[in-house]
Parts: C-alpha cells; structure tokens; sequence
C-alpha cells in the first residue's frame, strides 16, 4: 500500500515515524509519503487560501493549488484519466473507473478529513486497508474548495469525506493520522499478534472490549477478578463476553441497539 498525505504542516505527521507504523514503514509493508501544499503554489507568497465566495469568516483552500498537488499524487498511476478525457488512457468501464482492459485497476482512494464527513469507523479502517493507493489531503482554515472532491470523483477515483469525531480540530493533521494508524495496523504483518485484532472493541462483535488484567493478582488491596486466575477457559470466556456486553450497555448503548443478534448468538453457542 501506498499512502500519501498532503498538508502544510508535514512535520505535524512525524509520529507516523514512529512505533508500529513506523516500523511497518522500514519494513516495506506500506509506502507513506508526506509532501509540503506549497511545494504546488506558484505565487512569490506561496498562497494556498483565499475568502471563501459568498462572503463569510475565514479562508477557504484554493482549487487550483490542491489540483497540482493531488494530480503529482495521482500521477504516477497511467491509468487515470487524464482531465477531461477518460478514453485516452484505456477502457472506461460504466461506473467510469479507467482499465487496460486487463486485470482489474489499482484501488485509489482520496481520504479528506472534514467535520462535515461520515464518521470514520472501523468498517471504514478495514475496507481502506485492502486499498492499493490513498491520499490524504489535510485542510486547514475553514476547509478545501469542495470542487476538488467532485472533480477527483469525476476521474473515477473513490473519494472518502471522513470525520473521526463530533468535534471541532483546527485541520485535518490529527484525522489523518488517527485514520492512517486504523488502516496500517489492520495490514497482514503489521501487528505482531494477528488474535488481537480479533477481540477488539468495534470489532466483528460489535461489542466494546471487557477490561484486561495482569499481575501482580492483588495491587493496592485491588484483586483481580478470580475467575481469570481459574484457569477455567470457557468459564473465563463466559466473563469476558458478560463484561463486554455489560459494558457496551452502560458506555454504549447505541451500539447495542445495533447489535446483529445472530452473531451474539452464534457467539454465545461457540462459548
Ligand atoms: C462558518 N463556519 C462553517 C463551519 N466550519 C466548520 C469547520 C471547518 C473547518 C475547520 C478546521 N478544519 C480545516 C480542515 C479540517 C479537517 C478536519 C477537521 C475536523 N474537525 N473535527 C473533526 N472530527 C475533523 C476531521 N476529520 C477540521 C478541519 C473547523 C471547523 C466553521 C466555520
């Protein structure tokens, strides 16, 4: 996999040096290229905003700038349509994605954080992850000129508006990091022990996670609960998936109402 993020704060994106993703990096597993807006402007000043039309507080990013950006993000892939003319770059199948005509094309996603997205979820983090190229175009201000994403879209690459949250972050930096680390870790590899993504929170379960202990079995008159030092694995497994459900009820109940009952039975009969 392929990921580049665009922003005018790349050294915002330094953690992605860092712990799993960075060692997934070294090791070859994904590609994850930072590039500098500015890099793209033309201007003595390096402009990358301006007022938003239609007046209003702030400043919008321009079209033009991000367009030279992403279309040097996009380049290297022939296969995209150049603009304006699908045909010339190969076959235009109906749902307007560009082939060779053979094997099927490279899966391109541009991610654009917004506060205006859909809400990023691990169904989002586990499609993204079978992906061959993302782009991640950070904004800042009050956002990007939204015809950047209906043009890319245009040109038959898939476009994720993605928000992480029901709050307010000064630019998409902090988003992208957030969802990059959500993809890269669910990549075959990257997690040293593949049985914990299983059991997660926002899992296939749809349940939160029950709460982990280690030793020592007592700590500061707190026990551990004693069922997990029975060495009783189906007793133990009856008490994770109780706390989960326990929990989920109390934190999340919105999740239970989502809850497909089929599957927390088919659980409970494996139990
Ligand atoms: C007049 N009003 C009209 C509404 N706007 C709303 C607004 C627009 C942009 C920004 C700042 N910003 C710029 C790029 C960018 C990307 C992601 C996010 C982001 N915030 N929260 C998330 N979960 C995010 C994610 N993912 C914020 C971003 C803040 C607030 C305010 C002014």
């Amino acid at each position: 996999m392929i990921i580049d993020v665009v922003s005018i704060f790349p050294d915002y994106l330094a953690p992605l040096g860092l712990s799993l993703v960075g060692k997934a990096r070294e090791q070859g597993t994904v590609t994850i290229n930072v590039h500098d807006l500015r890099q793209w402007t033309t201007d003595r000043h390096r402009t990358v905003d301006d007022t938003p039309l239609g007046g209003g507080a702030g400043m919008v990013m321009k079209p033009d700038v991000w367009g030279q950006a992403l279309d040097s993000v996009f380049a290297h892939e022939e296969l995209i349509a150049p603009h304006g003319d699908k045909e010339a770059a190969g076959v235009v199948s109906p749902d307007g994605a560009v082939t060779d005509g053979g094997e099927s094309p490279p899966r391109r996603v541009l991610i654009i954080p917004t506060p205006s997205g859909q809400s990023f979820s691990q169904r989002h983090a586990h499609d993204l992850a079978t992906v061959d190229h993302i782009a991640v175009a950070c904004g800042r201000y009050e956002g990007i000129d939204a015809r950047v994403a209906d043009h890319y879209r245009d040109r038959g690459i898939e476009v994720a508006e993605l928000s992480i949250g029901d709050y307010v972050l000064n630019g998409g930096e902090v988003a992208a990091m957030v969802m990059i680390e959500a993809i890269v870790r669910l990549i075959p590899g990257v997690v040293g022990n593949p049985h914990s993504l299983v059991e997660e929170s926002h899992g296939e379960a749809g349940l939160l996670e029950y709460p982990v202990f280690t030793r020592p079995p007592s700590w500061r008159g707190l026990d551990a609960p004693a069922v997990l030092l029975s060495g009783h694995h189906g007793r133990i497994a009856r008490w994770r998936r109780d706390q989960s459900l326990e929990r989920t009820a109390r934190r999340r109940p919105d999740m239970i109402e989502a809850l497909d009952v089929t599957e927390l039975d088919a659980h409970d009969q494996a139990l």
